[in-house]
């Protein structure tokens, strides 16, 4: 997929506050400093569309960006930042739990893992309520350019290991990394198969 044109809209804290619901949404999530702001730059071409930061924690609202006037993209706020208060992270929760029951166009969450580390708590927790509210989902694996190919491998291997244990078909995954833009034809090719299948859709 080519991208024409990719720019920011809203931010917010409220799911009825964003952007009409009239276009396939895909939205990146995933702990703290996973890199999905990054993602989004990479995957858009636009260094500095979505705000990046060494600091975990960068993101704390729902922010839409709209792609090729076609598809809503969304950068949300890392999950599991420690250094927040307990009354925050269950906002962030409640708001979260909302956006991901009550938003109607959303096509796909992207749950964005660290390539380098083994299964965390929270991710496969994370990916199990997705699975519960019946939320569609894809991993996202990042940051491979930090390690070899050779360990990328072998982590992601004991990765799908590990989801083989609590799933019965595999969800899909992509390989990527924000600075060797690896996986962007991927995920994009991905993104541009499903809004066409909704475009087919009946109904649509
Ligand atoms: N080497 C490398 N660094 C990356 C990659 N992706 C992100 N980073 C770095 O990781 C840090 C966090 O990236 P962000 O994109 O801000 O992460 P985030 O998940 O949006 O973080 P929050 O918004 O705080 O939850 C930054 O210092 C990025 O430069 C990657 O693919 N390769
Ligand atoms: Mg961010």
């Amino acid at each position: 997929m080519l991208i024409r044109d990719a720019r920011f809209l809203t931010s917010n804290t409220r799911v009825d506050l964003c952007p009409p619901p009239d276009r396939p949404e895909y939205a990146f999530i995933g702990r703290s400093n996973v890199g999905k702001s990054s993602l989004i730059n990479m995957l858009t071409s636009r260094a500095g569309l979505a705000k990046t930061s060494a600091s975990p924690g960068k993101t704390q609202l729902i922010n839409h960006f709209l792609v090729n006037e076609q598809w809503y993209l969304v950068d949300l706020p890392g999950y599991g930042y420690a250094k927040v208060s307990k009354t925050a992270r269950a906002e962030w929760q409640k708001m979260l739990n909302a956006y991901l029951q009550r938003r109607e166009n959303l096509a796909c969450v992207c749950v964005l893992l660290d390539s380098r580390l083994p299964p965390q708590a929270s991710d496969l927790e994370f990916m199990e309520n997705l699975g519960e509210m019946g939320v569609p989902f894809v991993m996202v694996f990042t940051k491979t350019d930090k390690q070899s190919a050779a360990q990328t491998r072998t982590l992601l291997a004991a990765y799908l290991a590990k989801m083989a244990e609590s799933w019965d078909e595999l969800p899909q995954y992509f390989v990527t990394s924000a600075t060797t833009k690896a996986g962007r034809d991927e995920l994009l090719g991905f993104i541009d198969g499903v809004n066409q299948q909704l475009a087919a859709a009946p109904g649509a």
